[in-house]
């Protein structure tokens, strides 16, 4: 039986006259760890975007392995996607600055925990056990993920690297059967990404789910994944294993080099 979860084929995307992606069609299975790369501008982002409905496809078609069936991504909006088992990080942090770790993650968890408008206003005790509900799948996320000694501090508080995992952990929060990562290491130092590497391989042990990665640190993408994906002008240049993928002459013409980072 095949363990594909995700198949997109023949994605493209235009701007106006330009093509972020062209004719790319990829595939992650159940409970793998992919690296997508490639130089700035090659298209990364933009097909992250395009598999998690954050922009829609011009192209091509994106289904979804579920219990139900094979399930058609495209055309869903985001918050069906994420509901549908997709979610994702940007390369930007994007936290609720101002509140709590907390509550950070309390908020991520609410497509699963459903309170009704009558429950919220009147204060109902299905209301309170809901919540209650909540704060301890939260703390039980925080504890695992060593953040429970910075529970109750405002999320701007925390050091960057810090930060970087707690959007992962509200990106864990939805329960999702496919984690996008759009470069988790950028502008951290090496302990940081140290941990980060620690703490990748903890999620996909720990939570049996696939992971894709988007990483410009060679290094941590090499040590990290188990197939990769490059991608070149929007298309899709190479796929293999991080051993494959160092021995291609076309990726390491494009790419590598002799550096360590591309
Ligand atoms: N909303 C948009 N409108 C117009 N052009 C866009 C848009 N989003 C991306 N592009 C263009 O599409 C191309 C691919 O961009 P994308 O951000 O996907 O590349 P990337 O591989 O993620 O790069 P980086 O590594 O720098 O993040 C670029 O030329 C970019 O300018």
């Amino acid at each position: 039986m095949s363990n594909r979860l995700l198949d997109a084929q023949h994605l493209v995307k235009n701007f106006g006259g330009l093509t972020a992606v062209s004719d790319v069609s990829v595939h992650f299975d159940q409970n793998e760890l992919v690296g997508l790369i490639g130089p700035n501008g090659a298209g990364k982002t933009t097909l992250f975007n395009l598999l998690t409905g954050v922009t829609p496809i011009s192209s091509g078609a994106i289904t979804l392995a579920t219990d139900q069936g094979v399930q058609t991504l495209n055309g869903q909006r985001p918050a069906q996607i994420a509901q549908a088992g997709l979610s994702r990080t940007f390369q930007n942090i994007r936290l609720f600055k101002d509140l709590t770790v907390l509550d950070n993650v309390r908020i991520a968890m609410t497509n699963h925990y459903h309170e009704t408008f009558f429950g919220s206003i009147f204060r109902t005790p299905a209301f309170y056990r809901t919540e209650a509900a909540m704060t301890t799948a939260a703390q039980n996320l925080l504890g695992i993920f060593d953040l429970t000694t910075v529970a109750d501090q405002p999320a701007k508080n925390l050091p960057y690297g810090i930060q970087r995992r707690l959007e992962i952990v509200r990106a864990l929060a939805t329960k999702p059967k496919l984690l996008f990562l759009d470069e988790p290491a950028a502008g951290m130092n090496p302990e940081e990404t140290a941990d980060l590497t620690r703490l990748i391989r903890q999620i996909q042990h720990d939570f049996h789910i696939t992971i894709v990665l988007i990483e410009h640190d060679m290094s941590l993408v090499m040590t990290v994944v188990e197939r990769l994906y490059v991608l070149e002008h929007g298309a899709l240049l190479a796929a293999g294993t991080p051993a494959e993928i160092q021995k291609n002459p076309a990726v390491i013409k494009a790419y590598l080099g002799d550096e360590t980072t591309c």
